[in-house]
């Protein structure tokens, strides 16, 4: 590994030399550096690579056996090493593939079987059989946090178009304005509660499930009655009254960020239908087949990862921001940011050693074109570089609106432009005339409109966002994560880094409430609780 990296660092620093724009001599290059599948077309040809980079890639990528690791992912081995799990999401979308073992068992029937039961009763609270105490359910709420919220949330949200189930809320915040602002209007006899917890046991989830079950209780005589429940721990849903029918289970080979494809995703499946939840579902093991059999150089997750290690492990771009041009995008890119700092933000290699190179960026972002008016400026103009990664639909799902969506467009590929080719001191200087200025003012005013350029974008095209293509995205998004773990050569599906935070929060409640000293407690800590305690 050590020597893939050092070349990659040595055609890294080649690059810092280099202007993107003039690698576009090449007329070649934008078929090139970019690869087309399954509708999908991915352009990485706005960035400092070029065929020796690519190269050095693809090695590093090769050294660290990453058709093996796919293998060993795919075929159910453990590869989650300090939980000693499996990492099968994509069993939950091989509905129509072959038998996957796990310690030498076949996990496709039961989760077929789970699948059908959800099927069932998604259904069966769209079409009314199942109802609430005071008639058919006209509003479900999912509880969750984490992968038990973010998924579903903007999958529900991104399928907007689709929806012709009961209207879909979640609850995530402990902050009881969450709860509150949810519940506001919604009439508890007809309304289903979905508790998402795959532990059963998250401070957050279980104290609103507590509070919506409250708030239930005051309209209906059987509050568990209208309680379902998707988790990994079934004793603890049973002790919490919900009836074994409405509990939907999942296996410890589910990771949280990667769980919408299961019993998570049931407030989606309500929300759009069992057909078309399988459509999300086939989007996404079509990526995955297309993930286990092109080759590198042509596999959209790999080269979504490569460029991913290029310009942060290669050329030390802290960030990356996620520029969806489509706002039923609008909780993505809080999506992938559970996706890729939870699996990839780690300090130790599987073996323990440190690392020796930053574990990941920071991924961040909004839709655009709201974006362009608040923080592009930096993005732009900024000193720092932040690669972005732009995606956009073929089309959208309002024909009659079609100006809109060719604007979008338009916005969309202005912006990767701009930051490429920027604007020099020259045309600066021309605008700067053009407005009336002259001498020294015209310099200090030409300055504030000069754009360096040659700043990397990638832009991911799509066709309209149907639950197919967006299960492809998804699923695309989940195995670069992959990629780019296994050339870190990190655990991407364990999270000790949020153990901390919980255990100390549990020890300060009582600080709070007055109920203890906080004995051991740093000066800080304890001068900010006693600040919030008003005393
Ligand atoms: O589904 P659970 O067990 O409530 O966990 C929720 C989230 O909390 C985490 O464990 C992190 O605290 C995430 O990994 C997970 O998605």
């Amino acid at each position: 590994m050590t020597d893939a990296w050092n070349e990659l660092a040595e055609k890294a620093e080649a690059a810092k030399s280099r202007r993107i724009e003039d690698l576009f001599a090449d007329p070649e290059r934008a078929a090139r550096f970019s690869a087309s599948a399954l509708g999908l077309h991915f352009d990485y040809s706005k960035t400092a690579l070029d065929e020796d980079a690519m190269a050095a890639l693809i090695e590093l990528a090769e050294a660290a056996d990453l058709a093996g690791a796919r293998k060993a992912m795919f075929s159910g081995e453990k590869i989650n090493t300090t939980e000693d799990r499996a990492v099968l999401h994509t069993a939950l979308r091989n509905l129509d593939g072959g038998p996957i073992l796990v310690d030498g068992k076949d996990v496709m029937p039961e989760v077929r079987e789970t699948h059908d039961r959800m099927a069932q009763f998604a259904e069966d609270v769209r079409a009314g059989r199942i109802k609430g105490q005071g008639g058919a359910i006209t509003d479900v709420v999912n509880i969750g946090i984490g992968g038990s919220d973010l998924g579903p949330v903007m999958a529900v949200q991104a399928l907007a178009p689709y929806h012709d189930g009961p209207r879909c809320h979640f609850i995530s915040n402990v902050d009881g304005a969450d709860a509150t602002d949810t519940l506001k209007g919604l009439d508890p006899a007809r309304t289903l509660v979905i508790v998402a917890s795959k532990t059963f046991t998250t401070i957050e989830t279980m104290t609103n499930a507590q509070t919506v079950r409250r708030w239930m209780a005051q309209a209906v005589a059987e509050p568990a009655a209208q309680f379902a429940a998707l988790s990994t721990a079934e004793d603890l849903t049973a002790a919490f009254g919900i009836a074994p029918e409405r509990v939907f289970g999942f296996e410890d080979w589910v990771g949280g960020r990667y769980s919408v494809w299961g019993p998570i995703g049931l407030s989606l499946m309500i929300a759009i239908g069992a057909e078309r939840f399988d459509d999300f579902l086939a989007g996404g093991a079509e990526m995955d087949a297309h993930f286990r059999e092109a080759p590198l150089a042509a596999n959209l997750p790999v080269l979504l990862a490569l460029t991913g290690i290029w310009h942060n492990q290669g050329l030390g771009y802290a960030t990356r921001a996620v520029l969806p041009y489509e706002q039923r995008l609008l909780r993505l890119p809080a999506y992938l940011q559970q996706l890729e700092m939870e699996s990839n933000g780690k300090r130790v290699t599987k073996g323990g050693e440190v690392l020796e190179r930053a574990s990941g960026p920071i991924v961040w972002g909004e839709p655009g074109t709201n974006g362009q008016h608040a923080f592009y400026q930096l993005l732009h103009q900024g000193t720092q570089i932040v690669p972005c990664e732009f995606m956009v639909g073929i089309e959208g799902h309002e024909p009659e609106l079609r100006d809109h969506h060719i604007l979008l467009q338009a916005n969309c590929l202005a912006q990767s432009e701009a930051m490429m080719r920027g604007r020099g001191i020259e045309a600066a200087r021309a605008i700067a005339a053009d407005l009336g200025f002259s001498g020294a003012e015209l310099e200090r005013q030409a300055a504030q409109r000069v754009f360096e350029g040659n700043r990397p974008s990638v832009t991911l095209i799509y066709p309209r966002l149907s639950p197919r293509v967006l299960g492809q995205i998804v699923a695309l998004y989940e195995h670069r994560v992959f990629v780019e773990g296994v050339i870190l050569g990190i655990n991407s599906f364990d999270q000790w880094g949020v153990e901390l935070g919980k255990e100390l929060a549990k020890a300060l409640e009582p600080v709070l409430r007055g109920d203890s000293d906080g004995a051991g407690k740093d000066g800080s800590t304890l001068a900010l609780a006693k600040v919030l305690r008003g005393s």
